[in-house]
């Protein structure tokens, strides 16, 4: 066995933790694990999707300029640090996303044409609103202006879940009623901090967090019932609890105030269970072609011990696990793996296990007790991985390695120790899942020479 936490989902419905990786490394998880775009995304544009957007667009290009048109579609065009690409259409935004990938990749492979959305507009599965007050008093709902705690008020963003906006704007209408205080950064004192929206793309499933900065929640169950006679679709509701001076967004404590207290989607044919603290990517309709790619890309044949490292709630090793002999998961944070192991079983995937470690002490530790793998899977967060892990890579030997990454910066960085260490990139896919931002998810597939 390789760490402590060893988890075979068929059997065990125990899970250890490591010492010390669990505190602090929660709270903001759900941001920064692969989602560059984590409070950059919010508009308030009066726009609403509409087939006429892309004409609508070009119109606006012709009639008044690049950024007249961006402002036009979104007010916060520029001040919220989300959509640099609004003002470009949508086939170029591709193309200049394969260039840049090009450019960095030059070195090591090949990078096929970005993947893109047939209909790139309102993907985001993730809302979060910081609740605060305007300068009049009012209370309004949005995001940072980039770089600073300024709040910039949002209605309804091009990029976002529709629904998601909905329930956020019909949350800001509550407070009054329900005299709930909005929480002051500055001096501390308040209630709402936030609220996080999370949609399951295929089953329509809504989990809303509510962020609070103490426990004591008067009339929550009033507070519930009336958001729920709005919104009927919500399928669950938690409170957060987050009384710390910081910009994190997310607490470590939580009570369920409503239904399950997680959410369930549906990706390659397999059922997903969502906590509010767990990574799951933000764009599920790329998601599921990135995943496919990926999984091509390992050349599985089913006699294959696969590992999933940085595995998240499970899904890249669930989806692999009917056409591998055996699938290992490892990922930091515990609530994703209660979820991984949650979603093996509800799936009857028997041949995966996961861990809860370190992907780099795991990694290591195997390699020193003689472990081997075929095939990894590593999908780290936008930071990238370690050099201590591609070491052990390389000390287990596996002949492929697929990377996924939403970092190509830190890909390019990690690229280079892995050809060092004997790993060829044979070639590289860039599948937008961010469309009209800078970002784009890459997958490399590399090969031991
Ligand atoms: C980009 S996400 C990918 C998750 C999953 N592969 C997916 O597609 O949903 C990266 C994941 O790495 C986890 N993580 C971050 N640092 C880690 C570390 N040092 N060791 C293991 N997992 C880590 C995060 O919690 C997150 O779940």
């Amino acid at each position: 066995m390789w760490g402590q936490g060893a988890i075979d989902p068929a059997r065990a419905c125990k899970w250890l933790l490591i010492p010390g990786n669990a505190g602090g490394l929660l709270t903001e998880r759900t941001g920064i694990a692969g989602d560059p775009l984590e409070s950059q995304h919010h508009y308030n544009g009066n726009v609403r999707k509409s087939k006429n957007m892309e004409i609508k667009y070009m119109e606006n290009r012709n009639e008044s300029g690049k950024k007249q048109k961006a402002k036009g579609l979104c007010p916060n065009f520029g001040k919220c640090g989300g959509c640099q690409y609004l003002d470009v259409p949508y086939e170029e935004q591709l193309k200049k996303k394969k260039k840049q990938l090009t450019e960095l990749l030059k070195p090591f492979c090949q990078v096929r044409d970005v993947i893109g959305m047939e209909d790139p507009w309102h993907y985001r599965n993730k809302v979060h609103a910081v609740i605060a007050r305007d300068r009049k008093g009012r209370i309004i709902s949005g995001v940072y202006k980039e770089g600073t705690h300024f709040v910039l008020p949002v209605d309804t963003c091009l990029i976002e879940d529709q629904k998601a906006d909905d329930i956020i704007r019909t949350i800001r209408e509550l407070v009054p009623s329900f005299k709930m205080k909005v929480y002051d950064e500055d001096t501390g004192y308040g209630f709402l901090r936030h609220v996080l929206i999370r949609t399951g793309h295929s089953t329509g499933e809504i989990m809303v967090v509510l962020v609070t900065a103490s426990p004591v929640f008067p009339s929550k169950n009033n507070f519930v019932k009336a958001l729920r006679a709005a919104h009927p679709e919500i399928t669950t509701v938690v409170q957060n609890i987050n009384g710390r001076g910081t910009s994190m967004v997310l607490g470590e404590k939580e009570h369920v105030l409503y239904g399950p207290g997680f959410i369930v989607d549906e990706l390659c044919g397999f059922r997903f269970r969502i906590s509010s603290r767990s990574f799951y990517q933000i764009n599920p309709v790329q998601t599921e072609k990135l995943y496919r790619l990926a999984i091509q890309a390992a050349g599985l044949t089913g006699k294959e011990t696969v590992i999933d490292a940085y595995c998240g709630i499970g899904t890249i090793g669930i989806a692999a696990s009917p056409e591998a002999k055996e699938v290992i998961g490892v990922e930091l944070n515990p609530d994703a793996v209660r979820d991984a192991v949650t979603n093996a079983k509800v799936n009857g995937v028997k041949n995966i296990r996961f861990y809860c470690n370190d992907a780099g002490k795991f990694m290591i530790q195997m390699a020193s007790q003689g472990g081997k793998a075929d095939v990894v899977f590593m999908d780290p967060p936008r930071s990238g991985s370690t050099e201590e892990f591609i070491n052990a890579v390389a000390t287990l030997k596996p002949a492929r390695v697929v990377y996924v990454s939403c970092g190509p910066d830190t890909l390019a960085r990690d690229l280079t120790v892995f050809k060092r260490k004997g790993y060829e990139a044979k070639e590289a896919w860039g599948v937008d899942m961010f469309p009209f931002t800078g970002h784009c998810e890459v997958c490399v597939k590399l090969e031991r020479k």
